[in-house]
């Protein structure tokens, strides 16, 4: 089954199109779970049993688990999510020459979907898009500051290059396992885009710790009613003064942003 047809799924089981951000910081871990074998792995084990009745998908970013007990700790949590009926989306956010880039689509074995980097071309995520299970995310308008450096430079044609990426994703869509990365904190390029590519369903992150726009994130990052709207630090460090009590107040923040984004579905 399609990945956005899972994940379509997913959100109408939970009422939810919240995913939950799984960067576990080593520095803010709890100090109780720093003696664990894998520290990263018990955290998010007591993220996902607090918040899994919430969220739409999962996603962790790999740049917190790039070393050996970072990706043990990873496929741990992937399994974990999995057996929750979970899925999970590894913000990865890599694309290279074809035979590098097909060693990364294995990542893809693991994880239901990932994000990729338009940067190289079309033949750089090749084997990503051929995966017709998975869902491949490309980053189009991030959410950072320097964002604008590039993707808001004008072509010739008078469009941004984060417009022109957004019409080659539509291109790369023949399996329709194509969605878009656009930050909450560009709301009015939200929009645009909406209306631009109205069948791509939108990664949303920024909402939370980067202060972004929850209303025009779901208004305009679901494309019928399919979409995902991240927040990490915000759900999985909300009860970081809360010492071994930590995971509850997660999840009651995750139940709190999917109430609030439900507002606006
Ligand atoms: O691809 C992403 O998920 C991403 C794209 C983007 O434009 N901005 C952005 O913040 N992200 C990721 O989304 C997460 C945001 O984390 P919080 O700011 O803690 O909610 C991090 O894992 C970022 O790497």
């Amino acid at each position: 089954m399609n990945f956005f047809d899972r994940l379509h799924d997913r959100i109408r089981t939970v009422d939810s199109v919240v995913s939950v951000g799984l960067d576990p910081d080593p520095s803010r871990l709890p100090d109780h779970l720093q003696d664990h074998d894998l520290p990263r792995w018990a955290f998010n084990r007591r993220i996902i049993d607090a918040t899994h009745e919430h969220a739409a998908a999962f996603k962790p970013n790999a740049a917190f688990y790039e070393d050996p007990d970072g990706w043990a700790a990873l496929e741990e949590t992937i399994a974990y999510a999995h057996g929750k009926d979970v899925p999970v989306l590894l913000d990865a956010k890599r694309a290279d020459i074809g035979n590098t880039t097909r060693q990364y689509a294995q990542l893809l074995e693991k994880a239901d979907a990932i994000t990729v980097n338009p940067y190289m071309g079309r033949d750089s995520l090749q084997p990503f898009l051929s995966n017709e299970e998975a869902g491949v995310f490309v980053l189009c308008r991030t959410s950072n500051p320097g964002g604008a450096d590039i993707q808001d430079l004008e072509l010739e044609t008078g469009e941004p290059v984060y417009e022109r990426v957004a019409a080659l994703a539509d291109l790369w869509n023949e399996n329709d396992n194509v969605g878009l990365v656009v930050g909450a904190t560009k709301p009015e390029e939200l929009e645009e885009l909406r209306e631009q590519v109205p069948d791509l369903p939108f990664l949303v992150p920024g909402i939370g710790a980067q202060g972004g726009d929850a209303e025009a994130a779901v208004e305009y990052g679901l494309a019928d009613g399919v979409g995902l709207v991240n927040s990490s630090r915000g759900i999985i460090f909300a009860g970081e003064d809360d010492g071994e009590d930590f995971a509850r107040a997660s999840g009651q923040a995750a139940k709190r942003l999917k109430r609030r984004l439900n507002q606006y579905r």
